[in-house]
């Protein structure tokens, strides 16, 4: 089995790349945010919500080992506090996975989230410029955990195509 896995921080386009990457390459791809709302039939609003972050990490934990342990090839979006928890990380280093941060800078994130986050229950209930601030922080806070990926794609300025574009050359 071959499990390529794109991290990253919130915002870095994960969900929207593994979609898009997988319609290129024909490999099937799961977004553990999904797996985990369509596993308690919740969104990540609600979990969040009702039964807080503690409990949310402990289900991201434990469906990410499940889908690293299925059979078959797959594309998969983590979210972005996924690597930074558990030893998710070390687990990006089992055989058969490729790891492949999508970096993006402070600027790229903030433009994208602050239209968007209100499914994004760490920032929903924030103000532009303690959006800002805290984005700053915290990508410097999670940086160690992103790094650990086996490739770095910069997205930055780039389309969708041409981000898929670099990780099918990362592939080949
Ligand atoms: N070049 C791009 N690459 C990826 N996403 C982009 C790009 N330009 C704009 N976006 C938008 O940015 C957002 C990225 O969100 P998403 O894919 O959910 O990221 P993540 O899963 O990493 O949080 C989406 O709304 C997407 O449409
Ligand atoms: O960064 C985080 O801790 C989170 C990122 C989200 O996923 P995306 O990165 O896909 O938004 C989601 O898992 C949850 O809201 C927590
Ligand atoms: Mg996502």
């Amino acid at each position: 089995m071959k499990k390529i896995v794109l991290l990253g921080y919130m915002g870095c386009g994960k969900s929207t790349i593994a979609q898009n990457l997988s319609k290129i390459t024909n490999i099937p791809f799961l977004d553990l945010d999904k797996c985990i709302e369509n596993r308690v039939n919740l969104s990540i609003n609600e979990i969040f919500e009702q039964h807080g972050e503690i409990y949310f990490r402990k289900l991201e934990h434990e469906i990410f080992v499940e889908l690293l342990q299925s059979s078959e090839n797959s594309i998969i979006g983590l979210g972005g506090g996924t690597p930074c928890y558990a030893n998710n990380h070390e687990l990006l280093k089992n055989d058969g996975v490729t790891s492949i941060y999508l970096k993006a800078s402070i600027e790229t994130l903030y433009n994208r989230l602050v239209h968007n986050k209100s499914k994004r229950p760490l920032i929903a209930d924030m103000n532009e410029e303690e959006m800002r601030e805290f984005i700053a922080k915290h990508l410097f806070d999670r940086s160690f955990y992103y790094n650990q990926a086996q490739h770095k794609v910069t997205v930055d300025g780039k389309s969708v195509e041409e981000t898929v574009q670099d990780i099918i050359a990362i592939l080949a």
